[in-house]
């Protein structure tokens, strides 16, 4: 039976039955996790190369298709599971040079919310931590393979990943791991739509990785609307999970807020974010709605003007605000657009 490359204990120990010493055994794990080369290029000699093969799994998804935005940094990798499931990646270059990637965590997702494609699509199942962690390696050999470096993964693809609750640890641990791939923690964004005790024990358990709410509403009958988990747990539960998280990691939460046209975009709703939010350390970033013309929705963006608006509101209120500006729309890789559609 083979064994997962990610199982670092058991490929350590091939290792050393081959003969690697403590030093060989780093520049391995530096070459292979860091700098995301392939295992046939490391130079060892043949033997060991089909010993390795042989015995360790190195790939989990297949990619079947890249297409790369015409209009900005964006490129789109669709996946294959072993199973014949479908996902999507998106690489982020960033006109400052910082490249990110967005990762997904299910196999569509397990929450409806109304406005998300990956919601429309249904929930089929759990991505396995190898399979999150290929979906790292593999952009990384892509932007590698350009002289690039990879700074930011966020966990803003398809699917919810605290449904995922042990594989999305179990990747983390080793994506965090000193000697494997060695990410700065703050450098990782876990969002999530909000499942107070789920963010909570994360938290406690990676106090350092940044975190980011969906909140996408400015009260409990227009957050229900959009989102069926805020009838599970409603904003006044959203709240006190905020303060207490603040308690455990005594750092800024970004809270992130679509803008829908008419639904959420007024000064009165500023205002009901802005008494929301009081007194919590918070970075609200605004993110225009990216439609699915395939949807049929009623959703609409709010204009750019009523953006800025909403945006001046809440730093009058003394809130640190961004504006997002979604790469990839052209492709549909934006935010709430990946839903495996080519
Ligand atoms: C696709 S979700 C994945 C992470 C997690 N499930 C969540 O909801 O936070 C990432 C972000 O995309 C946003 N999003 C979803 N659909 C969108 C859309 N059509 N336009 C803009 N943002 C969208 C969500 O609100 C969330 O902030
Ligand atoms: S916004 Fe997030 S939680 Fe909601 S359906 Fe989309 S991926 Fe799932």
């Amino acid at each position: 039976m083979t064994q997962s490359i990610y199982d670092i204990p058991a490929l350590e120990k091939h290792l050393i039955r081959n003969g690697f010493g403590g030093r060989d055994i780093r520049r391995t794990y530096r070459l292979l996790f860091r700098e995301f080369q392939k295992i046939d290029t490391l130079g060892w000699d043949s033997e060991v190369l089909e010993d390795t093969r042989a015995k360790f799994q190195t790939s989990y998804l297949t990619l079947i298709s890249r297409i790369d935005s015409q209009i900005d940094g964006a490129t789109k990798l669709l996946f294959e599971t072993e199973d014949g499931k479908k996902i999507e990646t998106v690489i982020l270059r960033i006109a400052t040079g910082r490249t990110s990637i967005c990762v997904s965590s299910q196999v569509g997702c397990t929450e409806k919310c109304r406005f998300c494609s990956t919601g429309e699509l249904g929930f089929f199942r759990n991505l396995k931590r190898e399979e999150v962690l290929d979906q790292v390696v593999q952009a990384g050999q892509i932007l590698a393979s350009e002289g690039r470096s990879l700074r930011n993964i966020v966990f803003m693809g398809m699917g919810e990943p605290l449904r995922n609750y042990q594989n999305l640890v179990d990747a983390l641990d080793l994506l965090l791991h000193q000697s494997v791939f060695k990410f700065i923690p703050k450098r990782i964004t876990v969002s999530s739509l909000g499942i107070p005790e789920l963010i909570l024990k994360f938290a406690k358990r990676f106090p350092e990785v940044s975190l980011a709410l969906s909140l996408n509403g400015s009260n409990d009958k227009g957050r229900s609307e959009v989102m069926p988990i805020n009838n599970r747990y409603p904003m006044a539960e959203l709240r006190s999970m905020l303060e207490e998280l603040e308690t455990i990691r005594g750092k800024e939460v970004m809270i992130e807020y679509i803008m829908f046209k008419d639904l959420n975009d007024s000064l009165e709703s500023a205002e009901e974010v802005a008494a929301f939010l009081k007194g919590l350390q918070v970075h609200v970033n605004l993110i225009p709605y990216n439609p699915d013309y395939s949807l049929n929705k009623s959703f609409q963006a709010s204009s750019t003007e009523v953006i800025d608006d909403f945006k001046k509101s809440l730093q009058e209120a003394g809130y640190k605000v961004t504006r997002r500006f979604s790469l990839g729309q052209d492709i549909a890789a934006a935010c709430g657009q990946l839903a495996n559609k080519g």
